[in-house]
């Protein structure tokens, strides 16, 4: 017997049960059950994650419930996933990544360039709203909280002319027919993780472990190696409009960044390449870039010391 934790989310409980009917496949003699739960983060869907407190919030539950043995592993979004583990849990495996990308979605206009001025869209986080406020800051930018199916009936009720999401929910959620235009990475840098289901277990568990081994993708660990950590050495929040996205070909690696104040008056962008086998010093090579470059000022603004 396997237990997963999961949230009760349409988009957690996916992701849930695909790791499940995986597991199953793979173990075909395991029984493997879901322990959905409801998170912190959930219960506060209508206020702001930032002043809530951010990243923690929608995995502290699953982590509970892994600590006191009444489950044996979590599924995550990586994106929801702080940069570290509490004592005695750890990351155990990474699934091969959906398309990472943001996507624009409208009932009106069919791609980010087509929004008259002045056009009002909804993001629920600051890195979207920073990359989206410095690339037209003639937008009316507006917060938009809640599960994916919540911000689509926000859109469809006309509260916005368009939105952002991750290309990766609308697809597992069988909603990829309403992605107008997939933003690109390099221009649209997307979130640490994003695109990316991750799989936590307590650190000592190694029957659960060797279980999981089959579903661990390689390209995966490499790029979030090198996203987490940049993301770690730039302070490893949510709360902060901090974007970082790694590409893996064979045995190379190139890492894209941007740290940006949330009304994009300042974006500070950078990346680097280099040995696939070296993401994470690469990370934290570009995040001390980053740092010295401006994002220590936008940071410090925001009241984080990186
Ligand atoms: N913060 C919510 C969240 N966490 C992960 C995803 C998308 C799926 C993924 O990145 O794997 C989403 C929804 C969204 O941003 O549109």
């Amino acid at each position: 017997m396997l237990r997963i934790a999961t949230r009760e989310s349409p988009l957690a409980l996916w992701q849930a049960e695909h790791v499940r009917a995986r597991l199953q496949a793979a173990h075909p003699d395991l029984e493997v059950t879901l322990v959905p739960m409801t998170t912190r983060g959930d219960q506060l869907l209508s206020t702001s994650l930032s002043t809530a407190g951010g990243k923690g919030l929608f995995v502290k539950e699953l982590e509970q419930a892994m600590l006191e043995d009444r489950a044996d592993l979590a599924v995550h979004s990586m994106k929801d996933v702080p940069a570290h583990q509490p004592e005695g849990l750890t990351l155990v495996a990474f699934l091969e990544g959906e398309d990472p990308r943001d996507a624009f979605v409208s009932n009106r206009h069919a791609q980010l360039a087509d929004l008259p001025q002045g056009a009002r869209v909804g993001t629920a986080s600051l890195r979207r709203q920073s990359l989206l406020a410095a690339l037209r800051p003639d937008l009316q930018i507006g917060m938009l909280r809640g599960n994916v199916g919540t911000r689509l009936r926000k859109l469809d009720e006309n509260e916005f002319d368009a939105i952002l999401l991750a290309c990766a929910g609308l697809r597992r959620l069988g909603l990829g027919d309403r992605i107008r235009e997939a933003l690109d990475v390099q221009r649209f840098v997307p979130a640490i993780g994003q695109g990316v289901i991750g799989i936590e277990a307590r650190a000592d568990d190694t029957r659960t472990r060797d279980l999981l081994a089959v579903l661990h993708d390689t390209t995966s660990a490499t790029r979030l190696a090198a996203e987490r950590a940049l993301n770690e050495r730039l302070g490893g929040a949510c709360t902060v409009p901090v974007a970082g996205h790694a590409t893996v070909s064979s045995d190379r690696i190139r890492l894209c960044a941007m740290v940006g104040a949330p009304d994009g008056s300042r974006v500070v962008r950078d990346e680097i390449s280099g040995a696939a086998a070296e993401g994470a010093s690469l990370g934290t090579q570009l995040a001390e870039r980053l740092l010295a470059n401006g994002a220590r000022e936008i940071l410090g603004s925001l009241g984080i010391k990186a």
